[in-house]
């Protein structure tokens, strides 16, 4: 039996359970609670499954011929969506590279990159073939697609406005089929795998869901017999599959409305009111300059402006920081010029919206914000206006915020 019968298999057998927990077959609370042991098993069981199916089959990457575009700029984004949604659309109206779009399915078959130029920063964009319902396991192009949403920063997932909600729904579990956890954070639960001692299991919190027998058996499931486990909020067993599994990615995720123009002013008024959503339209050209804002603030760049000793600041090239990924502490700003730099600096003068005063004298685990200007002084070197007086204002910056805002992005 292949596994995807396998799964399908296991899926039926939790249906027929969960059916008769609710049409109250089992009216003993004995039983109701060996349904919920069962099921638990089942979960764990196709958890396991599912991550046999991901491995790639041996000597390729997992991506595939045409899906394997290198990174560039200061961040991913992935365009995820079901055919014809508007994906290529968008795409050629943010970038200026041309995909081609028309009105039947599958009108992309590959990954087409672009790049956004944005607040002086780079975004690559990337296009990618419509998936349909199944793609997690294999389904069209479903699986390369996946890899490369893995792969990205943040997840445009890109719907039509006129077609039903529940197409969030479908695609959201295509995705979370394949390990991906859209918009959540990691569960709190510390999970140890040791080499003696049994399971040790405890928790700081009253458990509803979850309880030690059910623990135990799931540890079994995946022949782990020394362990300690620490739920530190009250998790479910699918929370703990995953912190077992460790595979899951937790991804940002942006839903993207598109084709508003072709609906009623309230239910795009409905649409704009979901959780994470924007609403769009490729055609009218609506709403584009807030989805680019939106995509900044959930890819948390902060851009930092280098001022050289007595100069202004370089305002034209911005060193290009993350909060999620590498940090954006002046450490991390200066292992952003040179590796090496660390070790000259003595410390930074800030001027901007993380400084208290200007300019701020600050050490390396300073947490920069967007649009600060940074100006180096290393050992042994004097930095302007003499130590430890903020006389020399000649040579600051004009308060940022005051300095001229460029042209936000062709949209
Ligand atoms: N009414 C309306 N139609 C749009 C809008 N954006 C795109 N379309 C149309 O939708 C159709 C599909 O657009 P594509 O950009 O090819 O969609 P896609 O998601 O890339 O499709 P595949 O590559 O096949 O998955 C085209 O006929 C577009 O002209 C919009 O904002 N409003
Ligand atoms: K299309
Ligand atoms: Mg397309």
């Amino acid at each position: 039996m292949g596994i995807l019968e396998k799964i399908k298999e296991i899926e039926a057998e939790m249906a027929r359970t969960q059916k008769n927990k609710a049409t109250g077959k089992l009216i003993f609370l004995t039983l109701l609670l060996n349904c919920k042991y069962h099921l638990g098993q089942l979960k764990a069981k196709i958890a396991k499954l599912r991550t046999q199916l991901l491995e790639p089959p041996k000597g390729s990457s997992g991506a595939g011929d045409g899906f394997e575009v290198t990174k560039f700029g200061h961040g991913r984004v992935a365009l995820i969506g079901f055919p014809s949604v508007g994906k290529s659309t968008l795409l050629t109206m943010l970038t200026g590279t041309h995909s081609e779009s028309a009105s039947y399915e599958f009108t992309t078959l590959t990954c087409i990159p672009g790049i956004i130029h944005y607040n002086d920063a780079k975004i690559q964009m990337l296009d990618l073939p419509g998936i349909i319902e199944g793609a997690s396991e294999g389904k069209g192009r479903g699986r390369q697609v996946i890899a490369v949403a893995k792969s990205s920063d943040l997840v445009l997932m890109v719907l039509d406005a006129s077609k039903s909600e529940g197409h969030r729904q479908i695609l959201t579990r295509e995705l979370e089929a394949v390990g991906l956890r859209l918009n959540k954070r990691p569960p709190q639960i510390y999970f140890k795998k040791k080499k003696t001692g049994g399971i040790s299991f405890n928790s700081t919190c009253t458990l509803t869901h979850v309880d030690e027998k059910l623990c135990y058996q799931i540890l079994h499931e995946y022949k782990i017999h020394n362990a300690e486990v620490l739920f530190r909020e009250d998790a479910t067993v699918d929370d703990l599959i995953d912190v077992i599994e460790g595979n899951r990615k937790y991804m940002k995720c942006v839903y993207v409305y598109n084709k508003i123009d072709v609906i009623g002013i309230d239910d795009v008024d409905n649409l704009a009111r979901q959780p994470n959503s924007v609403v769009i339209s490729c055609n009218l050209k609506l709403n584009l300059d807030r989805l680019l804002a939106r995509m900044w603030e959930e890819m948390g760049l902060v851009r930092v402006y280098t001022k050289p000793q007595g100069q202004q600041p370089d305002f034209s090239e911005p060193v290009v920081l993350s909060t999620d990924r590498g940090g954006c502490t002046v450490e991390d700003f200066c292992n952003h010029i040179h590796r090496s730099l660390v070790k000259e600096l003595k410390y930074v003068l800030v001027w901007g919206t993380s400084a208290r005063h200007y300019p701020q004298h600050c050490g390396l685990q300073h947490h920069l914000q967007d649009e600060d200007v940074v100006q180096i002084v290393k050992k042994k070197e004097k930095e302007e206006g003499g130590r430890g007086r903020f006389k020399s204002h000649s040579n600051a910056p004009a308060r940022i915020s005051d300095r001229e805002k460029k042209a936000p992005l062709k949209t």
